[in-house]
């Protein structure tokens, strides 16, 4: 057993390397509304292809699992994560990107490494391995929203309300809080102190694979 629940532990261990994504230039820039379009732009097709290989990953954790309710947190997190690219496709229809383009972009080295990573990870270790690779993702995302959130509602006309707003909603914050859940449930029936420095490993690549993805649309901008 673990003294802190263990995404806190997880999330501790790694507390610098989250602290980067959670808080990097990109979002610091989009909370100023002063990130340039370019940037987001490559980010949001590049992300349009994660999300692609992460509901790959939702699904290993379906096949990994042993039990209906592993099977249904793992169904859940699928659902959301296909939910979620209504949201990359509407924004990208602006610039006249049909899904069939996004489909057709090349994959940047920032996505392959992290998308395969966290399959790999999945690949090789077990359903708790799997679930602390993808913790990172929907649990940072719905932690940023939160940070974000107060510049939307200070200003309705912000020009990435809608991206801020979609991962501030309920739905998502309770996508993010069911992934926790799931953590600790995995926790419960098979953490062992033993596993401590190969989890850490693995949620701290994920979350340095966050903020490489972040710096990739920064760097896109010039
Ligand atoms: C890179 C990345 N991480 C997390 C999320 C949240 O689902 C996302 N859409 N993209």
């Amino acid at each position: 057993m673990t003294e802190l629940p263990l995404f806190d532990l997880l999330k501790s261990q790694a507390a610098d390397h989250w602290q980067d994504y959670t808080r990097h230039e990109f979002l610091r820039q989009m909370g100023h509304g002063s990130l340039p379009e370019a940037a987001f732009r490559e980010y949001l097709i590049q992300d349009y292809l994660f999300l692609i290989q992460f509901s790959r990953a939702y699904a290993l954790a379906a096949y990994k699992s042993r039990e209906f309710a592993d099977i249904r947190a793992a169904q859940d997190g699928l659902a959301a994560i296909v939910s979620e690219t209504d949201l990359h496709v509407r924004l990208c229809a602006r610039w006249g990107l049909s899904p069939e383009d996004l489909e057709a972009a090349e994959e940047h080295q920032s996505t392959v490494a992290y998308t395969r990573f966290v399959l790999d990870a999945g690949m090789s270790g077990d359903l708790l391995d799997l679930h602390v690779a993808l913790a990172p993702c929907v649990i940072g995302y719905a932690e940023i929203a939160q940070w974000l959130a107060p510049a939307v509602e200070a200003n309705p006309e912000h020009p990435y309300a809608e991206w801020i707003s979609e991962y501030a909603s309920e739905e998502y914050q309770s996508a993010a809080r069911a992934a926790v859940e799931q953590i600790e449930s995995l926790g419960r029936r098979s953490y062992t102190e033993a596993r401590l420095p190969e989890l850490t490993r693995v949620f701290s690549t994920a979350t340095r694979m966050e903020s490489a993805f972040w710096q990739m649309g920064l760097d896109a901008a010039g």
